[in-house]
């Protein structure tokens, strides 16, 4: 059978966008893994899923896949790209959209500049929420890691995210922690881990070793976080320009209870039809 699919990107974090709406297809995770393959495949970091709603409040599910075929619980360059992609395809013609993930639901508002504003929900620092094993809520933990300890903020954007502060993103360790940060066994269902340069109280510099997918251009739900512990060890302050290696986001919080927004772009590169195996 044959299924279309659109390939996007947010700021080179890139994705295979399909719609299970008026499409059927059941992927397995080796076929997840096979058409992420960028030689063998179409080549994404992760594929997203459009289906119908579960709740009548709702009007999509959204659902997301690591390159590594693992299903999780969010991602914020692709929610901008879920948006982008739902208004081209006219599966709706709000501006305003509300999707059900497995992280929770996210409202999604594409602006007239087509910038699109996502409501990531609260960050969450208790580590039963990422979940992380620590005994108590901290701004900061300290985490041995191949015979080093090194101090990480831990917050849930809905999936977990360990944030370590670095004095220069461009020689920072990422190849080499990233991997023993993402697997370490504090970290039971693993962590995407960031890495945060503090340019001033509004501005960061971040790359981000992602779970189940390694080193992407960049990593929406990485730049929240990392913006959420910031400002929660007072080193930051609403607004935060967030710089990836693939561009910026901004990012706002008044911090507490109050809900996240992340602004961005989202591109659409090319579409196409894929045989199953
Ligand atoms: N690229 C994403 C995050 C995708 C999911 C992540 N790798 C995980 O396993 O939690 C983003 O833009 O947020």
């Amino acid at each position: 059978m044959l299924l279309h699919f659109t390939k996007m990107h947010g700021l080179g974090n890139d994705f295979m966008v399909i719609d299970l709406i008026t499409q059927r297809a059941r992927l397995r995770d080796e076929q997840i893994r096979k058409l992420a393959d960028r030689r063998f495949g179409i080549g994404f970091d992760q594929l997203l899923v459009v289906e119908p709603p579960r709740s009548p409040d709702m009007d999509f599910r959204y659902r997301i896949f690591n390159a590594d075929g693992s299903e999780v619980e969010n991602c914020g360059n692709g929610a901008r790209c879920f948006a982008r992609f739902v208004l081209d395809q006219r599966l709706t013609h709000k501006r305003e959209i509300h999707v059900e993930t497995a992280g929770g639901p996210l409202t999604l508002v594409v602006n007239d500049d087509d910038q699109i504003t996502v409501d990531m929900g609260t960050p969450r620092f208790e580590p039963t929420a990422l979940p992380f094993d620590a005994a108590e809520d901290r701004p900061l933990h300290a985490l041995e890691v191949d015979g080093e300890r090194y101090e990480i903020g831990a917050v849930s954007m809905g999936n977990p995210h360990a944030v370590l502060r670095v004095d220069d993103v461009d020689s920072a360790p990422v190849e080499r922690l990233g991997p023993l940060i993402e697997r370490h066994p504090r970290f039971p269902r693993r962590v995407n881990a960031g890495f945060m340069q503090v340019v001033s109280p509004h501005e960061i510099r971040l790359r981000v070793f992602e779970r189940g997918t390694g080193e992407t251009l960049a990593c929406g739900t990485g730049a929240c976080a990392a913006v959420a512990s910031g400002i929660r060890q007072g080193l930051l302050e609403s607004p935060v320009t967030v710089h990836l290696r693939g561009g910026d986001l901004r990012i706002e919080w008044a911090g507490d209870e109050t809900p996240l927004l992340m602004t961005g772009p989202a591109e659409r590169v090319f579409e196409g039809r894929i045989a199953l195996a």
